[in-house]
């Protein structure tokens, strides 16, 4: 009787001490669920955003505008509908936190639409010193109502002596662009990546049938009609083309100086003698180099051995580097002869000469 009572107090006593085990495991894990949490709020979205619409991911457009929906937070603020007086550098206080600071991009990709774009922001981001958003925010032409702090917000964090920045290359064709990006800062460095008017014009065409199918053919949309020869320039993938008309709007309100003009030629027969102008503009130092390249033989193209937040080498998504239809070699020359003059007064503008023609 009395042995029964001990081995009853016995196990009581193991089963409290389990519970008590139990419970402060409870605890324990409750604890680190919450810290994870924390964690994960605090953590910039920006920076889940830039790798998540990296590469491939960055074609699927719904994606990259519900990235740049502004925070519920901006929405009831109200954010302004015209930039503040004086520019951005009175539009207050920047946004602080541990991870750094969100600033105006201090240099944008200004276009030019399908001139290697993507493959120059991907081939800046391994730089250390370089952060930039990975979707086109579309401030300066589509959105610029929301107003700068809206457009601030979308920045990616970063630490002293790190440069912020954007590309949308549609900018560059946007009459009202340049007074724009003056009203935020006039110092701002722009960069345009150039390439043949022609392949432009191609490769722009194959990006807009491969969303339509029954697109006309593309000699139908370049010639007024095939008899007269006549180049339609209200044509979109013709227009954007027209680089020196371009460029002298742009001129109207920032020097030559603050612009570098990279060949999306060069940019894919020599990626890292294209990055060192790139660096050496920015005033950064010159970390991209040959090392960071490999040619990609079922690609074509000059792949990322190690991207920006990865360890496997990476090439652009399917969108990029894809095969143009067969155009008569005749529309071809037409076009040709039609931006020859353009191409050297751009030329002459922008002091070099791509070899277009
Ligand atoms: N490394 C590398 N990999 C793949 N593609 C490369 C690369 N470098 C330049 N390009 C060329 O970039 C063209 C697309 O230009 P963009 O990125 O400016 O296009 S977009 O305006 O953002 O849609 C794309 O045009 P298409 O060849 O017509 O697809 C490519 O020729």
């Amino acid at each position: 009787m009395g042995c029964s009572g001990c081995r009853i107090r016995f196990n009581f006593g193991k089963a409290l001490s389990k519970a008590s085990l139990l419970l402060t495991m409870l605890l324990i894990s409750t604890y680190f669920i919450y810290c994870l949490t924390a964690l994960s709020d605090s953590i910039p979205r920006a920076l889940f955003a830039q790798r998540a619409l990296d590469y491939g991911i960055l074609e699927d457009r719904r994606r990259v505008l519900d990235e740049l929906r502004p925070s519920p937070r901006l929405l009831l603020a109200g954010a302004p509908a015209s930039p503040p007086p004086g520019g951005a550098q009175d539009s207050g206080i920047p946004v602080s936190n541990t991870f750094g600071t969100k600033k105006f991009p201090q240099a944008i990709i200004i276009g030019v639409k399908k001139g290697g774009t993507r493959a120059l922001l991907e081939f800046l981001r391994i730089h250390p010193d370089v952060r930039a958003v990975g979707a086109e925010p579309h401030f300066f032409d589509r959105f610029y109502e929301k107003g700068l702090d809206w457009y601030r917000e979308l920045m990616p964090r970063t630490l002293e002596g790190q440069i912020t920045m954007e590309k949308t290359p549609s900018y560059f064709v946007t009459k009202e662009a340049p007074g724009r990006v003056c009203a935020m800062n006039c110092q701002t460095k722009l960069i345009v990546v150039v390439r043949d008017p022609v392949t432009r014009a191609l490769s722009d065409y194959t990006q807009t049938l491969s969303k339509n199918p029954g697109l006309p053919s593309f000699q139908s949309l370049a010639l007024k009609n095939a008899s007269s020869g006549l180049i339609d320039t209200a044509w979109n993938a013709v227009r954007i083309g027209l680089y020196a008309k371009h460029l002298e709007n742009w001129l109207q309100h920032f020097p030559l100086s603050h612009f570098l003009f990279v060949s999306g030629e060069r940019l894919v027969s020599d990626p890292a003698g294209e990055m060192g102008r790139v660096q050496d503009f920015l005033g950064l130092k010159r970390v991209i180099s040959d090392k960071h390249f490999y040619f990609n033989q079922t690609k074509g193209f000059p792949c990322l051995k190690k991207p920006e937040g990865s360890s496997r080498p990476r090439c652009l998504g399917k969108s990029k580097g894809r095969p143009h239809p067969h155009i008569p070699p005749e529309v071809l020359q037409r076009l040709r002869e039609f931006y020859r003059p353009f191409n050297h007064h751009f030329y002459q503008m922008s002091g070099r000469d791509f070899g277009w023609d």
